[in-house]
């Protein structure tokens, strides 16, 4: 498609942008009125919302706009997950400078109807605004089935910390990007499009998890939040954490600890749940830790002591403690 987003016009960009997309029998009013409307057969909405910005969560040099599409989605679609539900419908804000090529954000809304695909949603709605720079503003809805909502409060002393999904992979990703590479690609292309686990959140809800959070600033951070909303104390053992060779080659050419991009890199959106000790977890499960009392410790341990570099991503730079 040839022109600017400013050639096009406003409500020309929402016709491009609409006529892309699928739809799903949970859809019963899709974009073109003043809302959508959504079945929500559970009767209680799950509701999320997150921002990119450019320069801030992509560049345009590094990712295609397909790429930020499926991101944007991901990221939302996992937090629906996270909390036991099943994802069914998305809307995007986008702002964007209108002498962007119309393609940008056509071909963004093709990765977030293809990502919203793999979790069963939609896109439903949505707003375009002009503005200096790129930012996309994803809404998901998720859909409880009946089941309880599994939240960061419900972890118990004794209690096992799973996890299911990439760790580490989007952060030797963007270590490699960041220092002008484009290979090894399967870490690459991983952080430009993280794979949630979508399917292990309700399962998980399933399974009895007492808390879970997708890991979207780094595993110590997020289960900080766990440990935090609970109050608890996580331990972490390291040796559990599988780090692929890949990874540590790649950490071995850039001069960085691979353990560090499996417990502090965000952006994979794995999910990581607690568990009662008598849970019966399929193997995609990693069990990599244990619930334990509050102590003078930090809320999050590895292998019994503090972690005592970064702990993850914090937007305005404030220190997440170990
Ligand atoms: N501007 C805001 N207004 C109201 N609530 C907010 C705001 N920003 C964050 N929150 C709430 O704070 C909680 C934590 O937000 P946070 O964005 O860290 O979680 P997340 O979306 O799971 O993580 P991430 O953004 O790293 O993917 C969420 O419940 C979120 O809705
Ligand atoms: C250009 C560029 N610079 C830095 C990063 C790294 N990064 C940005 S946000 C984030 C954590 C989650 O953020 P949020 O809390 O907003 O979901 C991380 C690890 C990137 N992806 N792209
Ligand atoms: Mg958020
Ligand atoms: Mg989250
Ligand atoms: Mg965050």
């Amino acid at each position: 498609m040839k022109g600017t987003v400013g050639e096009l016009g406003e409500f020309g960009l929402i016709r491009e942008l609409t006529s892309r997309l699928t739809t799903t029998p949970a859809v019963r009013i899709g974009p073109g009125d003043d809302a959508a409307v959504v079945a929500a057969p559970d009767r209680r909405v799950v509701a999320t919302t997150d921002i990119l910005v450019e320069g801030r969560h992509f560049r345009r040099d590094w990712s295609t706009a397909y790429d930020v599409g499926r991101k944007a989605a991901a990221q939302n679609l996992a937090d629906i997950a996270a909390m036991g539900a099943v994802p069914t419908a998305l809307l995007l804000g986008l702002v964007v400078p209108a002498e962007c090529p119309v393609t940008w954000p056509t071909e963004l809304m093709d990765g977030l109807r293809d990502e919203c695909q793999v979790a069963g949603a939609a896109v439903v709605g949505g707003d375009v605004v002009g503005g200096d720079t790129i930012t996309v503003s994803v809404t998901a809805l998720g859909d409880l089935r009946g089941q309880e909502p599994v939240t960061r409060a419900g972890a118990r002393p004794g209690d096992l910390v799973a996890v299911i999904g990439w760790l580490g992979w989007s952060a030797a990703g963007f270590a490699v990007l960041s220092r002008g590479f484009r290979s090894p690609r399967a870490f690459v292309e991983a952080h430009r499009r993280p794979e949630p686990p979508y399917h292990a959140g309700p399962a998980a809800a399933g399974l009895g998890a007492s808390a879970m959070c997708d890991v979207s600033d780094g595993l110590i951070a997020d289960l900080g939040h766990i440990a935090e909303a609970s109050k608890v104390r996580i331990d972490i053992r390291s040796a559990q954490i599988d780090i692929p060779s890949q990874m540590n080659d790649i950490g071995q050419a850039v001069g960085v600890d691979p353990l560090q991009w499996v417990l502090t890199g965000g952006e994979d959106h794995a999910i990581v749940a607690t568990f009662p000790p008598d849970v019966k977890l399929p193997a995609r499960w990693k069990v990599i830790g244990e619930v334990l009392h509050p102590s003078a410790l930090p809320q999050v341990t590895v292998d019994g002591a503090p972690w005592t570099s970064s702990g993850g991503w914090d937007h305005f730079g404030g220190e997440i403690e170990g």
